[in-house]
């Protein structure tokens, strides 16, 4: 049988398979790259890679790309799905293991960021939560979390990264930025860096404690150097301009290839988030104006927010918000504060 019957059926390539899929189980299979690498899909929306010689992993590393976690995030769904295109027709030869993820087929097709609850909130164990039992997003946080420790255990002898591909609901002043999430002890290596910038994203967030991300359980629970990287604006499938998102797809093209990197020619700018802001409950009032573009500064003593019983307040040194959502459930984040690095 052909390899793209047996990966895909009827649909002409993955993203159509998984969205036509949505909500299936389907069993596993397996075919072969024109290059002889073995192609698995694990489950809809995974698709495992293993190269066909060893020795071609110039690099010695796994790497996990996902995007889709949110389903309206369309360019980097396209981006990856081109990337998968290209090992099928032969264009090139994998060097390095891959587990290419497309996260959340229910709100991609949809064309909603999630359909019941916010699948990035529901890794590193939220997904237990009792209140996230029975919900779809949830279950399918826990086999993602499966299939990445599956991964890396079967490649632990390989460096192992994560890139986690959004786009972002408001305008920003900086289009690409990535979120490199809090592990004690350590700093983000110089090869991240230049690879972040070899993808043409210039600007990096330090979180400041863990998360329930998709990346920050890679790299708690897996040692991944794993990242959020957010490379433009949310459209619908079909409304990209791909244009915009060259620098991550040559980028991840060529770690697949394990071909040598670049010498970067510009340095990354560095932000430390220093303040999650949580929508409190009753009373919580975000004092941010709805159409705010990320990296928005505010002065030191500005109020961001307030509830009946406390507030926030920039801090001496100016500080800019990122991702800031007034709708968001009781509990979850509603932006952050960042300020640059020393
Ligand atoms: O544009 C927005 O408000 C959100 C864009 C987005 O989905 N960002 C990620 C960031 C994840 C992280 O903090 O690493 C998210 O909110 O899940
Ligand atoms: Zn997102």
């Amino acid at each position: 049988m052909a390899l793209r019957q047996q990966l895909f059926g009827n649909q002409g390539d993955w993203l159509e398979h998984t969205l036509a899929h949505a909500g299936d189980t389907l069993p596993e299979t397996e075919g072969r790259l024109p290059d002889g690498s073995r192609i698995r899909r694990r489950a809809l929306g995974v698709l495992e890679l293993t190269p066909a010689r060893a020795e071609a992993n110039a690099n010695q590393e796994a790497l996990i790309v996902s995007a889709g976690v949110h389903g309206n995030e369309t360019a980097p769904i396209e981006v990856l799905n081109g990337l998968l295109e290209e090992l099928l027709e032969g264009h090139g030869s994998l060097a390095c293991p891959l587990l290419l993820i497309l996260g959340n087929p229910a709100a991609m097709v949809a064309g909603t960021r999630f359909v019941d609850v916010n699948m990035n909130r529901l890794f590193h164990g939220a997904h237990r939560r009792a209140d996230y039992q029975g919900r779809p997003e949830a279950a399918r946080a826990r086999a993602l979390e499966d299939h990445c420790r599956a991964f890396a255990r079967t490649h632990s002898g390989l460096a192992l990264s994560h890139y986690d591909l959004h786009t972002a609901i408001r305008p920003s002043h900086r289009e690409k930025f990535a979120l490199y999430p809090f592990v004690s002890g350590r700093q983000v290596p110089s090869a991240q860096c230049d690879f972040l910038l070899e993808a043409e994203v210039e600007t990096l967030l330090l979180q400041h404690k863990e998360g329930t991300t998709f990346s920050s359980f890679s790299a708690s629970e897996l040692g991944a150097e794993s990242f959020t990287i957010e490379l433009g604006k949310v459209r619908p499938f079909g409304q990209n301009d791909l244009g915009r998102f060259t620098g991550i797809r040559d980028a991840l093209r060529r770690r697949f290839r394990g071909a040598p990197a670049p010498r970067p020619a510009r340095t990354l700018t560095v932000f430390e988030v220093v303040h999650e802001i949580l929508n409190t409950g009753e009373g919580f009032q975000l004092h941010i104006p709805d159409d705010v573009a990320n990296f928005t500064e505010y002065a030191p003593g500005t109020v961001i927010w307030d509830d009946p019983d406390t507030c926030y307040r920039v801090g001496e040194r100016p500080e800019a918000i990122v991702f800031p959502n007034r709708e968001v459930p009781v509990g979850q984040r509603a932006g952050l504060m960042i300020r640059a690095r020393d």
